[in-house]
């Protein structure tokens, strides 16, 4: 068998991190090496580090925690695997450019759940044909981020084949702002938020006569974590930083 890879976790008593080490305590190839405690000074962190060896670190925390997190990493030479949304545009460049720079394997992917993944697919075929494009997600509300780490990596799939236009009327007015939804590359996206929910995303399409919903839905955590799982033993394999799980399932 070959090494077991070892495994510390983020944000291990959120509900995420919670299905996580549930998760790593099913897979004999995984050793779990604790709950990382990131609320502490950088020494202390690193000390708890030095403590646990980890080869991987799992990061299901917040989107304020997660790039200190990922720098951290670098500087200790651990794999991350972040399922953690909320990093902006130009902290997800810096990292992949340092990431590259320094040939360590890392994975940040705003959703782990196949059916997502799928989702995501099939709306950038679909968008190649049918331009006119909204998307609506749906999540429960204590989600820190909006829209969604999904909505937006949907977004930025379907904009790289869409013929880029903006949609609706020319002269259409908000009565009430934002309720056409948040604008990206000319079409929109609707954040839901909704105690009862788990984590739900519907991208509708509209052309003459017809209209085209592809809807993915995760009812409970335990659909993220296959994705999870896949990852960890994935990372140990790269040199440099993947965002999306669809680079990983081809
Ligand atoms: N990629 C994917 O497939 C998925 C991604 N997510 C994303 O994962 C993240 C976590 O979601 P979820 O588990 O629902 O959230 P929770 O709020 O349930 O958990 C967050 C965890 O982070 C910890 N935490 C809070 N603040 C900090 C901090 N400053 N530094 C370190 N840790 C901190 C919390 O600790 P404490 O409880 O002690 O405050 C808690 O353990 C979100 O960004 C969410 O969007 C969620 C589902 C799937
Ligand atoms: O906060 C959540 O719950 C989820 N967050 C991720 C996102 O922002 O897309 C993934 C999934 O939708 C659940």
């Amino acid at each position: 068998m070959n090494r077991q890879i070892r495994v510390a976790v983020a944000g291990a008593s959120g509900r995420m991190g919670q299905e996580v080490v549930k998760m790593l305590g099913e897979d004999q190839t995984l050793i779990y090496t604790g709950p990382l405690d990131t609320r502490v000074s950088d020494a202390e962190l690193e000390r708890q580090l030095d403590e646990m060896k980890p080869d991987v670190l799992v990061d299901f925390t917040t989107p304020h925690s997660v790039y200190r997190h990922m720098e951290m990493c670098l500087r200790r030479q651990i794999r991350p695997v972040v399922g953690t949304t909320g990093l902006s545009p130009e902290q997800l460049q810096d990292l992949t450019a340092r990431y590259k720079e320094a040939g360590l394997g890392a994975i940040i992917a705003p959703n782990f759940a196949i059916g997502a993944i799928l989702c995501m697919k099939f709306a950038a075929i679909a968008a190649k044909y049918m331009p006119h494009v909204e998307i609506i997600e749906l999540h429960h509300d204590r989600k820190l981020d909006a829209p969604s780490g999904t909505a937006l990596k949907t977004a930025e799939m379907i904009a790289a084949v869409r013929e880029k236009q903006q949609q609706g009327h020319p002269d259409e007015t908000e009565t009430i702002a934002g309720a056409r939804g948040a604008d990206y590359d000319g079409f929109r996206i609707h954040s839901v938020r909704l105690p009862g929910m788990v984590a739900h995303q519907e991208v509708l399409f509209g052309a003459t006569g017809q209209t085209l919903s592809i809807r993915h839905d995760s009812i409970n955590r335990e659909s993220f974590m296959p994705g999870v799982n896949m990852a960890i033993k994935a990372v140990m394999n790269l040199d440099s930083l993947i965002y999306g799980l669809e680079h990983l399932i081809d």
